[in-house]
C-alpha cells in the first residue's frame, strides 16, 4: 500500500501550518521528513495516520495492506509510550489484544517480533529495567507486531544518546533489509535522514511547504557515513535547511 498526499493544507486557528503538500510514500520505501522546528512535521504525520483531518487536500491509501496487517498505520514515538506495569511481551501483546486473535497466535507473533528485534531475552522485563535504546526497540517491535502498511515514526531516536542512535539505526536497516516495510520518518537529524531515507523531503519553515525532495539510490545496508556521496547529500540538505532554520529560530525567539 502506498500513501498519496494531494495538496494538503492546514491551519490551527489563524496559524497556517502546512501549505499545499503533494507527496507519495511508495510501498516498501522509507521517506524521511526534515524541516525546522515548528514547521508542521508532526502535524503532517498525524494527518497521514488519520489522527487529524487536513483543512484542504486529500490523503489516500492506495493498494492493499500487506497480508496479515492488523493495523494499516502505526506510530513509533520519541517517548516510547510503553505501559510501565506491563512486561516487554505484555506491551507488545497489547497491540494485538483488540484483534480477536487466539492466545497461541498472539504468542507466536510476539515471539517473532522479539526475535527480529533482538529482545527475546528481555521478554519478561519491565520497561523501568530497560535502557532507552531497549525501550525504543520494544516500541518498534510493538509496531512491527501489527504488520502495518505504513509505519509512522516521529523522531524515534531523539531521546537517545549518539551511540544508541547508531545501534538503533543499524537495527532499523537490518529489519528493513530482511523484510522491507513502508515508513515515514520525521527527524531533525540530517545524518539519520541520509542513513535511513530512500527519499528525503525538506519542508520550509512554517507554513511547511515542500522545499525539495532528494532521493538516495545507495542501498540502506551499503550506506557508510564515511562515504563522500552521502556526506555530500547531508551537506546539500544542510544548505537547504540553514536559511529556513535561521529564520524559524528568529521567529520562535520573538514569540
Ligand atoms: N493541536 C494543535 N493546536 C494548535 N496548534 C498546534 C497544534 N499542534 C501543533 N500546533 C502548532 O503547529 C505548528 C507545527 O507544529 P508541529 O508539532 O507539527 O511542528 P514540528 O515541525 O513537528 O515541530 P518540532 O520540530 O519542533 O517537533 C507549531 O506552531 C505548533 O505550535
Amino acid at each position: 500500500m502506498e500513501l498519496r498526499l494531494k495538496n494538503v493544507s492546514h491551519a490551527y486557528g489563524g496559524t497556517e501550518v502546512l501549505r499545499d503538500i503533494t507527496l507519495t510514500i511508495p510501498e516498501g520505501k522509507i521517506v524521511c521528513i526534515i524541516g525546522p522546528s515548528g514547521c508542521g512535521k508532526s502535524t503532517l504525520l498525524r494527518m497521514m495516520g488519520g489522527l487529524e483531518q487536513p483543512d484542504a487536500g486529500d490523503i489516500l491509501q492506495v493498494g492493499a495492506p500487506p497480508e496479515g496487517c492488523l493495523n494499516p498505520l502505526t506510530y513509533v514515538f520519541q517517548d516510547f509510550a510503553l505501559l510501565p506495569w506491563r512486561s516487554v511481551e505484555g506491551n507488545i501483546a497489547l497491540a494485538l489484544e483488540d484483534h480477536r486473535l487466539g492466545r497461541g497466535r498472539i504468542r507466536e507473533i510476539v515471539a517473532d517480533v522479539l526475535a527480529r528485534t533482538g529482545l527475546a531475552d528481555f521478554a519478561g522485563a519491565l520497561p523501568r529495567q530497560l535502557s532507552g535504546g531497549m525501550k525504543q526497540r520494544v516500541a518498534i517491535a510493538r509496531a512491527l507486531a501489527v504488520n502495518p502498511a505504513v509505519m509512522l515514526l516521529d523522531e524515534p531516536l531523539s531521546a537517545l544518546d549518539a551511540q544508541t542512535r547508531e545501534l538503533l539505526m543499524d537495527d532499523l536497516i537490518g529489519l528493513w533489509t530482511r523484510a522491507p516495510f513502508t515508513a515515514v520518518y520525521v527527524t531533525h537529524n540530517l545524518a539519520e535522514a541520509v542513513r535511513l531515507g530512500h527519499a528525503i523531503v525538506v519542508l520550509s519553515r512554517r507554513p511547511g511547504a515542500i522545499r525539495e525532495m532528494i532521493e538516495i539510490d545507495a542501498p540502506l545496508e551499503a550506506r557508510d557515513m564515511s562515504d563522500p556521496v552521502l556526506a555530500a547529500k547531508q551537506q546539500q540538505l544542510w544548505h537547504l535547511m540553514r536559511d529556513e532554520a535561521r529564520a524559524a529560530d528568529a521567529e520562535l525567539a520573538n514569540v
